[in-house]
C-alpha cells in the first residue's frame, strides 16, 4: 500500500491507496503527533510499502516528518521538490523554487486532467489561483488570505469583534442577507470576499482565453464558492493526483 501525505499550513491530509489507486483509508489531522496516531491505527489493517509527500511547511518540519515516518513505520519518503518543468507543465515563476509545492501539484494535475487551458483555484488556509495555458505554460497566479486567516485578522485587530467560532460554523447557510449579529456579519462578509475573489479570477481567465478554458476547484473551503463557478470541476484530491505524477512508485 502507498501512504500519501499533503501537508498544508493548518492540516495534514493523509490517505492509503492500493496499486490501482483505490483509496482504502483517509483522514485530516492537525499535527504530526495526530498523524502518527492515525497511521498506527491504519497499519493494523494495511501494510505500508511506499510513502510520498508534498508539503508547504518549513524544511525543519519536513525533515522531522521524514524522520518519524522512517523510524516508526520504516518508510522511505519520496518528497516533492521544486522543478522548472514537470509532466508538460513549465513553472511560470521567475524563481521556480518559490512557487508553493501544493500549487505546483495542483497545476500539474489540472493540466493532465484538462484538454486545454485551465484556471486552478485552491481554497485552504490561503486561497490561490493559477493560470495554465493549453500548451502547459504556467502563467503564474494570485495568493490571498483564506477564510481562517480573514476571520483571525478581524478578531485580532479589532476590539469588539468576538463571537463563538463553533456557533458561527456555517452561518451563511447559503444566505447572504446582511448579518444581524457580529457572527453573521463576519462569517457572511468573509465568504462574500472569497466569492468576489473567485469571480474576479473567472473574469481574468475570460480575458486570457475567451471561453476556451476549464476551471478546477479544490481545498477545504471549495464548497463555499462552487456555485459562483457552475462550470468548475470540483476535484478534492487534485493535489494527490499531482503527487502521483511527481512521485511515481518505482517498479
Ligand atoms: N474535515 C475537515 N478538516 C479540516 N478542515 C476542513 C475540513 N473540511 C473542510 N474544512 C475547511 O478547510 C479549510 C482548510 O482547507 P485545507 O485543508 O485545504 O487547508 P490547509 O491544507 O490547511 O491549507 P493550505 O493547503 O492552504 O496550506 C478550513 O478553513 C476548514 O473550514
Ligand atoms: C500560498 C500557499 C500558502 C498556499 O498553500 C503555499 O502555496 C505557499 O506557501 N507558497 C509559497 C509562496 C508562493 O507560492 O509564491
Ligand atoms: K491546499
Amino acid at each position: 500500500m502507498i501512504v500519501e501525505l499533503d501537508c498544508g499550513n493548518s492540516f495534514i491530509k493523509w490517505r492509503i491507496i492500493d496499486a490501482f489507486s483505490r483509496v482504502l483509508s483517509s483522514g485530516v489531522v492537525g499535527s504530526i503527533e495526530e498523524l502518527v496516531h492515525a497511521l498506527d491505527e491504519a497499519r493494523t489493517s494495511h501494510e505500508f510499502a511506499h510513502c510520498r509527500m508534498v508539503s508547504v511547511r518549513s524544511d525543519d518540519e519536513v525533515a522531522r516528518l521524514e524522520n518519524v515516518l522512517a523510524q516508526r513505520f520504516g518508510l522511505c519518503v519520496s518528497t516533492v521538490r521544486p522543478a522548472s518543468c514537470l509532466a508538460g507543465v513549465r513553472n511560470g515563476y521567475l524563481n521556480h523554487e518559490r512557487l508553493g509545492l501544493d500549487r505546483w501539484m495542483a497545476v500539474v494535475a489540472a493540466h493532465r486532467l484538462s484538454a486545454g487551458a485551465c484556471l486552478v483555484l485552491d481554497l485552504g488556509t490561503a486561497v490561490t489561483a493559477d493560470f495554465v495555458d493549453a500548451d502547459g505554460e504556467h502563467r503564474g497566479g494570485f495568493i490571498c488570505p483564506g477564510l481562517p486567516l480573514l476571520r483571525r485578522q478581524l478578531r485580532e485587530h479589532t476590539r469588539r469583534i468576538h463571537y463563538d467560532a463553533v456557533a458561527a460554523n456555517d452561518l451563511t447557510g447559503g444566505s447572504f442577507a446582511p448579518g444581524r449579529s457580529t457572527a453573521e456579519a463576519v462569517e457572511r462578509g468573509c465568504v462574500l470576499m472569497l466569492r468576489g475573489f473567485v469571480a474576479s479570477q473567472l473574469e481574468l481567465a475570460k480575458e486570457h482565453w475567451g471561453d476556451r478554458f476549464e476551471i478546477f476547484l479544490t481545498g477545504g473551503d471549495a464548497s463555499l464558492v462552487a456555485d459562483v463557478l457552475p462550470c468548475a470541476k470540483v476535484v478534492p484530491d487534485l493535489i494527490f493526483i499531482g503527487l502521483a505524477i511527481a512521485c511515481p512508485i518505482p517498479s
